[in-house]
């Protein structure tokens, strides 16, 4: 078994593809409409879902917005260096919400992004102590 895709309801699907391709570096890799269910899907990530777990965003026609909550955390990407990622990524026009540092109570140098919808991505450096 193996964990195949999270999926994120979006307000705005060209806004979403181009933060996660523009801004985060992933690829846009199908995309397919619904009309029966008036929605559409878009599969995203760093390579093929046969080996890479990715992520589905979809858009249901018409709604521009949703209640995130308080539950959900966050979606996690590894990085070869979160103070280089950050810059990067800020200069790609992503909204840093949380500077490069050692996390809280812990080690583990992480940052924080907010995509379009808000919805938090941390970013991992590569040799961080797992655990
Ligand atoms: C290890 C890394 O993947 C983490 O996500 S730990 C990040 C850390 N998490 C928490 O503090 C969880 C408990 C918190 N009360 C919650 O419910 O979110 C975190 O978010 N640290 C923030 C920071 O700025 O370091
Ligand atoms: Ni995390």
């Amino acid at each position: 078994m193996r964990i195949l895709h999270t999926m994120l309801r979006v307000g705005d699907l060209e806004r979403s593809i181009a933060f996660y391709t523009n801004v985060l570096g992933m690829q846009l890799l199908r995309r397919k409409d619904y009309p029966a269910g008036e929605f559409t899907l878009a599969f995203i990530g760093y390579g093929d879902e046969t080996d890479q777990t990715v992520l589905e965003l979809t858009y249901n026609w018409g709604v521009d917005q949703y209640e995130l909550g308080t539950a959900f955390g966050h979606i996690a990407l590894e990085v070869p260096d979160v103070y280089a990622a950050c810059e990067k990524m800020r200069a790609a026009g992503g909204k840093i919400i949380r500077e490069a540092g050692p996390m809280n109570a812990g080690t583990t140098i992480i940052a924080f992004l907010e995509d379009p919808d808000g919805y938090q991505i941390e970013l991992i450096g590569e040799k961080h102590q797992r655990g």
